[in-house]
């Protein structure tokens, strides 16, 4: 096959060893997702494997989702059958047909962890705990990585192990806490996400013969990035593969990040010993990026002790030196990576998608919006508050999952007074103990209002009894779009928001449609084959962050760096290189912890194709007050041969080139760096607000078109691009002269036309 052609030689090896456990463990970039990809292909076209017998689990939907696009390039639709997805959503899959055998109803509910916060708080009151000790973060986090380790409550509890352990003996009502939360989760037809992996292991333990359909249908198990997978995963995969034994890892134990959410690397080792006659492949040849970057890389992981020694080598050319900035504030940070991807997009003919910014946490992608907005620059964020995590949205998806599950104690509490029909929180706690102390369905309590509250509210709650039982008539007789439609509007939430006319209103309002073009979307796929609301409801409650954002056209990615994970990059920028922000501050109570940093700081590094930037800043505001900030130690771990201090311009440069020509970023810097200046201080010239001209009126846009030439009395002059009509909305996007393109409502916008 000539497909087999474009792989080296280990890699063909590993690929056309299919039958029998193969381990892969190689360094990144090395090719180790195009060997899993090549791998599935070979089976189906060169095999004859049926692609159903194929189980392939990746890192997140998104790269499954790449992958399965490449595998269909190579071996045709017939791909299209393989099963792939994260371990969350496979399992899901199969809980929604299993649940039933472990006492869920097969519609349960997956909790997000504003849901399981929400749940643990509600607890922790009723117990009459100390929340500032029991914080639902921390107490969460406990529970999940007692889960992660199948450790069930009981053990918890009682286990000496555990009750020996610090955090046990300072918060001692944890064990309570995790028995009640797994109480309420399982009377509100509920599992947090790491119940399908903790209830799938149940399901194998308890169900053989459950056990033995899937062993069967899977004759080839493959797991992507098998550093980061935990006992809880490794147990799942080990049992399916325990009768046909063709499973295929792969990994790289320089990369592993996620031993705070319970990874264990143990688990590459254990592998070895689980499977005797192991055939192990070792991938040494990095495809991915430059000379340059390789050996910095191997440079930075050199410095741990606990690392199994691999020799990662490239053919590819040195290629520049990675620079090293230094800004005087976070802003100016943001500014001088903006003007730096706005001058390499132009001079190297790049699109914005081969840019990444990465970061060590979500909250430094502000400081970097601010400077990408100003010079127009498309920009996506992974991860962060997503779509889904929008209150209007949150709120019509709550009235969905309890029209499907109606014991869904969260989703109760966001809509049973929203929009207002006067049932107040008394009410809502009464109605919620009452379930709870006569043990009896939150839907039959519900629906039997007066026997528990008295006067206005019961009559209130009977209504909302026979809407949401409309409701459900509307699920079972239509498809998730036109059952939705008729939620949005019947519950009362589209009227509510469409009163709503500030910007913000009617942004939530074009959310909420948004929302519902994707339920349309999901219905008109002729892949999936339930279209009801509840496959909908499951589909988008497995999207991780990193799948959530919209495919939108060419942007910019920012993320963090735990989701750059497997991606790559032609230019990379790793901003925040500073001690207490990378390393984090919590994770230098250890060599272990620093040990997982400096994996994290490989992994970005790893990213890059082309070129790389390492920045920081000597100050930055953080919790609210301006700090000054120290470079990180990492930085002098790179081998100073691959390295250059940056002559980036500083925003001073900027402003003036923003002068000298209008365009941001001019080439020509004289190249000074870092100057020691307050932050916020300065604004480039260009940027300051329009001052409107004296015969400034507001026109009537009524008849506006594109082409015309208009005022805005704070963006200034520019020229109509197009006019849109939305819903009830019309825009105009309007190319400003100083402030780049700007879409505008134009009820609200004041224009003046010019001509
Ligand atoms: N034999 C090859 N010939 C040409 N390109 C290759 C070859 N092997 C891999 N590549 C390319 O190198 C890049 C890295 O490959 P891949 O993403 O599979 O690496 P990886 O080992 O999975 O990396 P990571 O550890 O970051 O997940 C990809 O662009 C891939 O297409
Ligand atoms: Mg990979």
């Amino acid at each position: 096959m000539d497909y087999l052609d474009s792989l080296n030689p280990e890699q063909r090896l590993a690929v056309e060893h299919t039958d029998g456990p193969v381990m892969i463990i190689a360094g990144a970039g090395s090719g180790k997702t195009r060997v899993l990809t090549y791998r599935i292909a070979h089976l189906i076209y060169e095999k004859g494997v049926d692609a159903f017998n194929i189980l392939s689990l990746t890192f997140t939907n998104k790269a499954a989702a790449e992958m399965r696009h490449r595998i269909e390039s190579l071996a045709g639709l017939e791909a299209r059958n393989t099963w792939m997805g994260t371990f969350h959503s496979v399992f899901a899959k199969i809980l929604r047909v299993e649940a039933p055998k472990i006492g869920y109803p097969s519609n349960f509910t997956i909790y997000d962890s504003d849901d399981s916060k929400s749940l643990i708080r509600t607890i922790v009151k009723e117990m009459r705990l100390d929340d500032k000790v029991y914080k639902a973060n921390a107490v969460l986090s406990r529970i999940s990585g007692a889960k992660n380790r199948l450790i069930t409550w009981k053990v918890y509890q009682d286990d000496p192990y555990v009750k020996a352990d610090d955090e046990a003996a300072m918060k001692p009502k944890i064990g309570e806490i995790y028995q009640r939360y797994q109480d309420r989760l399982f009377k509100a037809g509920a599992m947090d996400f790491d119940d399908l992996l903790f209830n799938t292991n149940i399901l194998f333990r308890d169900h053989l013969d459950v056990l033995n359909k899937y062993q069967q249908r899977f004759r080839y198990v493959m797991v992507d990035e098998f550093q980061d997978t935990n006992l809880s995963q490794y147990l799942i995969t080990k049992k399916l593969a325990a009768v046909h034994q063709n499973i295929c890892v792969v990994g790289d134990d320089a990369q592993s990040i996620y031993a705070f959410r319970g990874a264990d690397i143990q688990n590459i080792l254990n592998f070895e010993k689980d499977y005797p006659d192991l055939f192990v492949v070792k991938l040494e040849q990095n495809y991915r990026s430059t000379k340059t970057i390789v050996d910095a890389a191997n440079s930075i992981i050199d410095k741990n002790k606990t690392q199994l020694k691999k020799s990662v080598w490239t053919s590819n050319g040195e290629g520049d030196l990675i620079e090293l900035v230094k800004a005087s504030t976070d802003s100016e940070e943001g500014r001088i990576v903006a003007s730096t991807i706005f001058e390499e997009r132009n001079t190297k003919k790049l699109n914005n998608s081969d840019f990444a910014i990465l970061y060590r946490t979500n909250s430094q992608s502000r400081a970097m919006e601010e400077a990408l907005r100003k010079l127009n620059l498309t920009y996506k964020i992974v991860g962060g508050l997503s779509f889904y995590q929008r209150k209007e949205i949150k709120d019509l998806m709550a009235y969905m999952r309890f029209t499907v599950n109606p014991v869904d104690e969260e989703a109760f509490k966001r809509i049973v007074n929203y929009p207002k029909r006067g049932i107040g929180n008394t009410s809502v706690d009464k109605i919620l103990v009452a379930a709870f102390d006569h043990d009896i369905p939150l839907w039959k309590v519900v629906q039997n209002a007066h026997s528990f509250i008295g006067g206005r509210a019961a009559s209130q709650l009977d209504d909302f009894a026979t809407m949401i039982k409309s409701f459900k008539i509307e699920v079972e007789r239509k498809d998730a779009f036109e059952a939705a439609s008729s939620i949005a509007k019947q519950s009362g939430l589209l009227r509510e928001l469409y009163e709503d006319k500030t910007i913000e209103g009617l942004n939530r309002y074009e959310n909420v449609q948004e929302l519902l073009n994707a339920i349309k979307e999901f219905v008109d796929n002729e892949e999936n084959e339930d279209k009801s609301l509840g496959s909908f409801l499951q589909e988008i409650a497995l999207l991780t962050d990193n799948d959530r954002d919209k495919d939108m056209t060419d942007a910019i990615t920012l993320m963090t760096i735990h989701s750059s994970k497997g991606l790559e990059f032609k230019q990379v920028f790793v901003v925040g290189m500073e001690e207490d922000l990378f390393p984090s501050q919590m994770m230098m109570q250890s060599r272990e912890d620093l040990e997982e940093e400096r994996r994290l700081f490989y992994v970005a590094t790893t990213r890059a194709m082309e070129k790389l930037y390492f920045t920081y800043a000597l100050t930055r505001y953080r919790y609210g007050r301006l700090l000054n900030c120290e470079p990180s130690r990492f930085l002098e771990e790179v081998s100073p041969d691959c390295i250059k201090v940056s002559k980036k311009v500083s925003s001073k440069e900027m402003s003036g080139a923003f002068r000298r020509e209008g365009l941001p970023g001019s080439s020509e810097s004289s190249g000074y760096i870092g100057i020691k200046k307050k932050p916020e201080t300065r604004m480039p010239t260009a940027m300051k607000l329009h001052t409107p001209s004296p015969d400034f009126k507001p026109s009537n846009t009524n008849n506006l078109q594109a082409e015309q030439l208009i005022e805005h009395p704070k963006f200034g002059f520019g020229k109509v691009q197009k006019i849109e009509t939305e819903g009830i909305n019309r825009k105009a996007t309007i190319k400003f002269e100083h402030f780049g393109e700007k879409t505008l409502l134009l009820s609200f916008a004041k224009l003046r036309i010019i001509d």
